[in-house]
């Protein structure tokens, strides 16, 4: 073995240049301001770096979450409350017929129903709540720390606003749409997954679109359902341990 070979003493790295250009670039074009301070220092890189996950995490189009920022947040919060037992609401919220909207004004005016519903869906949560834009014309909420009789409300309450907006889509045309609402709390104490709470979410706006749409469907909770694939995360996860 030549000293070259010998795993203590790894061949050095050729020198790097970092390629900052780019992310610059991708900043400029996405409407943010170039990071403060002095190019190059510690203190500027790592608000470059801060500015890029915000960006990778946002919907080009609303500025909301996008579907990667829901999914980490969505298994934080899974965690959560399994071991805090507070109760936590998922939404999902899809326009009414929007390939009509599509189809009859153009893109472009379909965009703009997206961004406006996306705003009312934004307006009508609290802070703490994060609103993301999963599919096309999908979004997901999810409110942790939500009291079972707020659940309705809020998602009634989204429900309406939407049904009263008017977007204008240029040309002087102002348009109306509606939006189906399904939900589902999370089991409380229970270890479930993100994919079973999703479903469960979504099983309720299928059944919301399939009862005619603008409605709200929410999983009743006098039953506390827990799945059978629930019930075995709960009695086969060796973390359950950590409960105890
Ligand atoms: N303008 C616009 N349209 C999109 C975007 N993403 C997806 N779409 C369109 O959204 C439409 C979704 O249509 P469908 O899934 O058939 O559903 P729908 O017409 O809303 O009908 P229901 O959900 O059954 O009420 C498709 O025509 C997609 O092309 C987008 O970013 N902008």
């Amino acid at each position: 073995m030549t000293p070259l070979d010998c795993p203590r003493h790894p061949p050095a790295d050729p020198p790097v240049t970092l390629r900052l250009n780019e992310a610059l670039q991708l900043l400029a074009h996405s409407g943010l301001p170039e990071p403060t301070g002095e190019p190059g220092s510690v203190q500027w890189m790592q608000r470059l770096i801060d500015a890029l996950v915000d960006l990778s995490s946002r919907d080009a189009l609303t500025g909301l979450a996008n579907r990667r920022a829901f999914q980490l947040a969505l298994e934080r919060e899974i965690d959560r409350v399994a071991r805090s037992g507070e109760p936590a609401l998922m939404l999902v919220a899809d326009i009414d017929h929007f390939k009509l909207v599509n189809d009859r004004h153009g893109h472009a005016a379909g965009d703009e129903v997206i961004r406006a519903v996306a705003a009312v869906l934004a307006d009508s949560v609290r802070p703490m709540d994060l609103v993301a834009r999963v599919g096309g014309e999908e979004f997901a909420i999810i409110l942790p720390n939500c009291p079972h009789t707020f659940g309705l409300t809020v998602a009634e309450r989204i429900r309406q606003k939407v049904e009263r907006m008017s977007v204008s889509v240029g040309n002087g045309r102002a348009l109306s749409v509606s939006v189906s609402v399904g939900g589902a709390f999370a089991p409380q104490w229970v270890r479930s997954t993100p994919a079973l709470w999703l479903e469960r979410a979504d099983l309720q706006l299928y059944a919301a679109k399939a009862a005619g749409r603008n409605r709200v469907l929410l999983e009743p909770t006098a039953d506390s359902h827990v799945s059978h694939d629930e019930k075995r995360l709960l009695f086969d996860s060796t973390s359950f341990q950590d409960f105890l």
